[in-house]
């Protein structure tokens, strides 16, 4: 299914936060037809890099392009170039209905706008029926269709987070991205959004997942890379990154040549240890005599 058109370019991405660098020089690529995987331990810098991605955060260093072309650093406009993404924590419109939400995800296709839809317009009339139609087929294609009418609210976690999935489709993207699909998902809504993603492949949409759950990335991705203090450790098929001890390492915790982060740690360490043999040495000026002179 995959091919070798590339859909997503990050080039040396970096992400400072004041002196935290919470990504750094990360390339990834994905390719239509692929699903790739994006792991790593907490504050590894996964969102960070997302957030990148999609406009949100200006990287201090690098650029991403979409099918070939640089994409602006603003939200909307990564949308409607063809980037359409859901979040870690829900973000749903809870008192608006499930159709509502799905036309909300629609205005960037639509020429009336987002207000127009939200305040239904005189252009949101005409262009209702063609939006209503292919939001309806959207829930039909997530299982949503029967509660269309429902308040968003209303539903149960697991279909929540599968209408945020629905609204990011609305836009109409090239690529999904994915922040952590199965969080507080029992089994089965977890096989379920399994299901869904392979769904969403097959419609053409290339997909890039955050998540914990390595069952589901490691059953899921075509590639996954794997992200640790903010550095790109490994890339590979899942066979590979289930393979590398390195990964196991760097989710336990355990020291290992090479770490990101370690070239830091030496320094601090050297710099530790040079400085306590100064004092050593040299008695500080500022030592006071007995009588506290
Ligand atoms: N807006 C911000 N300002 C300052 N520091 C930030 C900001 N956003 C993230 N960070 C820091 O950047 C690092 C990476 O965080 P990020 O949330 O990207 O990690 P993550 O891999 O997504 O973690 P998790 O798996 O826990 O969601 C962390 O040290 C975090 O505290």
């Amino acid at each position: 299914m995959t091919t070798n058109t590339t859909v997503l370019e990050a080039s040396d991405v970096t992400m400072r936060f004041g002196g935290l660098t919470a990504v750094r020089s990360v390339d990834l690529t994905v390719n239509s037809g692929e699903i790739v995987g994006l792991i790593g331990p907490n504050g590894a810098g996964k969102t960070t890099f997302f957030n990148c991605l999609t406009g949100l955060y200006v990287p201090t260093e690098g650029k991403v392009s979409y099918k070939g072309t640089v994409l602006p650093p603003k939200p909307h406009l990564v949308t409607s170039a063809g980037i359409a993404r859901t979040f870690q924590n829900i973000r749903l419109f809870a008192n608006m209905t499930v159709l509502e939400n799905v036309l909300v995800g629609r205005h960037t296709r639509t020429k009336e706008g987002l207000w127009s839809a939200l305040l239904r317009g005189p252009g949101f009339k005409k262009a209702e029926a063609t939006s209503n139609e292919k939001a309806m087929e959207l829930l039909e294609f997530i299982g949503l269709a029967h509660k269309a009418d429902h308040l968003a609210r209303n539903l149960p976690y697991g279909e929540q987070r599968k209408l945020e999935i629905a609204r990011a489709l609305a836009s109409e993207p090239g690529l999904l991205l994915l922040d952590e699909p199965t969080a507080g998902m029992n089994p089965q809504e977890t096989r379920a959004t399994e299901e869904l993603v392979f769904a969403i492949r097959d419609k053409g949409i290339a997909i890039l997942v955050i998540e914990h759950d390595m069952r589901f990335i490691f059953n899921l991705c075509d590639r996954v890379a794997v992200l640790v203090q903010g550095e790109k450790l490994v890339e590979g098929t899942s066979e590979v990154v289930q393979a590398d001890e390195r990964v196991v390492a760097a989710y336990l915790g355990t020291p290992f040549e090479g770490a990101p982060g370690d070239e830091e740690v030496a320094e601090v360490e050297a710099a530790e240890a040079a400085s306590a043999t100064t004092s050593k040495e040299a008695p500080s000026t500022n030592t006071r005599t007995e009588d506290g002179q």
